[in-house]
């Protein structure tokens, strides 16, 4: 029996939907992304949390939900443990599915977490919407209504970094990972390098530890709430050891460095975005999830830009221009979307090879 929600934008658009998922009412911030594949992944990217995705790719749900397998504690299929979208708006959502290793419907799935979706909208008129508005607050409402609620002004990386200390891997080059809410293929992308991965909660100290690399990862909301993660930084880029983030990870290490990072009118969600490695001609298709960024203009002069968006000439990664500390805002990870820029974890480790050379020629 089909159950009739509204999707309701802090400007007041009121739009009726079918209800699919938990029957639940949720707030977030109204976001929408443009990928065609990849449910399963932004779902359960931590960057999502507090948020309501709207994809606008029409048919959702077609090839079902994986069961999850294992590879030594971590999970081979999914970006996270659990969902962490608010809430999930599509345009026609198809329950039946076929998939060689689908376990579930996306609705069964989306029950297992009581988040709600909403089904039988425009995706494309409400894209246009946020698009000419920009990501605004707003609430899918089942029987009982609920407040608007700005999840930028809650610190999310908290919510959603792990509490303890956790190790990977006997690879030969030590390198931290500070979890803000890492998406697990960043970890499986090192893992399939000769890497000890040492991953520590968004507030912990990691410069007490003895590493050769450190890395900043994705997460969702405003940077400016990880001021543990911006300080434990600050001291980190006072040394030599290779430095490099994504996406938070990049804002992160914009506003340790001393610049500073603003709200993008409606952020960049896809597998699709151009950017231009600087300096050169050459351009990547990347997969981004991203509404915050780097405001280059306000980088002190030993760093710049080092990637640049080809849609809308942001910031899509930083580099220092003497110590081997670099970002990207985009994803090189993927999952989902393309994979070309996955070269760069080897340019890091690379760095981190040079950097403990370094270091012995000089004892
Ligand atoms: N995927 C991410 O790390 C997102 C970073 C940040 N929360 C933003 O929205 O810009």
């Amino acid at each position: 029996m089909s159950q009739t929600v509204k999707l309701i934008l802090e400007d007041g658009t009121e739009i009726e939907g079918t209800s699919f998922g938990a029957f639940t009412s949720s707030a977030g911030e109204v976001v929408f992304s443009t990928a065609m594949t990849g449910y399963p992944e932004n779902l359960t990217d931590p960057s999502f949390a507090g948020q309501i995705l709207v994809l606008t790719y029409p048919m959702v749900g077609n090839y079902g939900v994986p069961g999850e397998e294992l590879y030594e504690s971590i999970s081979r299929i999914f970006e996270s443990d659990k969902i962490h979208i608010a809430g999930l708006v599509v345009n026609y959502y198809s329950e039946e599915h076929s998939h060689w290793n689908a376990a579930k419907s996306l609705g069964d799935w989306l029950k297992e977490y009581n988040i709600p979706g909403i089904f039988g909208v425009d995706t494309r008129m409400l894209t246009k919407i946020l698009r000419e508005k920009g990501a605004m607050l707003g609430k899918i409402v089942a029987e009982e209504d609920v407040p608007l609620h700005d999840p930028n002004l809650e610190n999310l990386v908290a919510q959603v970094s792990p509490a303890e200390v956790k190790h990977y891997g006997h690879g030969q080059h030590k390198i931290v990972l500070v979890d803000c809410g890492t998406k697990t293929n960043i970890i499986r992308c090192f893992l399939e390098r000769d890497v000890e991965l040492i991953r520590v909660p968004w507030d912990y100290d990691f410069t007490q530890l003895d590493y050769d690399g450190l890395f900043l990862s994705n997460g969702p909301g405003d940077p400016k709430m990880c001021t543990a993660t911006i300080q434990h930084l600050q001291t980190a880029l006072g040394q030599d050891k290779p430095i490099f983030g994504i996406c938070l990870g990049s804002q992160l290490m914009g506003l340790a460095a001393g610049g500073d990072t603003f709200k993008l009118k409606y952020g960049h969600r896809s597998h699709n975005q151009p950017v231009l490695l600087t300096g050169t001609k050459r351009s990547f298709i990347t997969s981004q999830n991203h509404g915050f960024a780097v405001d280059t203009a306000t980088l002190p002069s030993e760093w710049t830009m080092l990637f640049e968006n080809l849609n809308d000439g942001t910031c899509e990664g930083i580099k220092h221009k003497t110590k081997p500390f670099f970002s990207t805002q985009f994803h090189p990870e993927a999952a989902g979307g393309p994979e070309d820029t996955e070269y760069l974890f080897d340019e890091f480790l690379t760095a981190v090879a040079e950097y403990k050379e370094g270091k012995v020629q000089a004892e």
